[in-house]
């Protein structure tokens, strides 16, 4: 690990956890209350990334409910995907393979943190569940709408809680809205190439990693960003 580099913040949703049918599950129970049509995993998959609220709207954009539904069902759908997925939060997903020893392996000598766009609460659950909050020095979920990333703040936020710059973190998720919340906060971005995101372009400075595994390597090598 460079000199400058001493903790790493992790997405969750898709980095570490492989979430997507738990999340469907969540959103489909949502949706059964208020009589609507559920969705394959595969279409679910896709709007995971910037939190629930955005999670429900594009579902009822694709139920070609947006625009004529009234808020409160929004607002309700959201409240019973919430329900959902504590109730049933080991049924969120599990950690991709790999992640829990590298989460081990770090942990022994640096901190690390979550950084989110589920809110707290959802994400403390999800991780408890999947065994990981053992190895987190804190999670930091979007619990309101300015927080989440693109937004910097949780980064910034993370950087605060253990005393350090936002440069000395990396930033590893597989979302656009992770390299360019990174990109925002000045510190340094690794993408997880096993998750929901698509590739950055070329002109991102961010690692691309492939597997988990391939993180401890690449922390040997010179930062990305300086
Ligand atoms: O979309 C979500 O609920 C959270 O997504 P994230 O963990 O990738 O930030």
């Amino acid at each position: 690990m460079s000199e400058r580099l001493r903790a790493i913040a992790f997405d969750l949703d898709g980095t570490l956890v492989d979430s997507a049918a738990g999340v469907a599950l969540a959103l489909n129970d949502a949706l059964a209350r208020a009589g609507l049509p559920g969705f394959d995993v595969a279409a679910v998959r896709g709007w995971i990334g910037d939190g629930p609220d955005a999670l429900v709207h594009r579902a009822l954009r694709a139920s070609a409910l947006d625009g004529v539904s009234p808020a409160t069902l929004a607002w309700r759908l959201r409240r019973d995907f919430d329900a959902a997925t504590l109730r049933a939060a080991a049924a969120q997903g599990s950690p991709y393979p790999g992640v829990a020893a590298l989460l081990r392996a770090l942990s022994q000598a640096h901190p690390l943190v979550v950084v989110t766009n589920k809110p707290t609460p959802l994400a403390r659950a999800v991780l408890d569940a999947a065994g990981l909050l053992g190895h987190l020095s804190a999670v930091h979920g979007a619990d309101t709408p300015a927080e989440r990333k693109p937004s910097p703040r949780l980064i910034e936020q993370a950087a605060q809680g253990l005393d350090l710059p936002p440069a000395a973190l990396l930033m590893v998720g597989d979302g656009p809205a992770d390299l360019q919340a990174a990109c925002a906060a000045g510190c340094r971005a690794a993408w997880a190439g096993w998750g929901y995101g698509p590739a950055p372009g070329p002109a991102a400075d961010a690692w691309r990693l492939d597997a988990p595994q391939d993180l401890l390597a690449r922390l040997q090598q010179p930062a990305p960003m300086t």
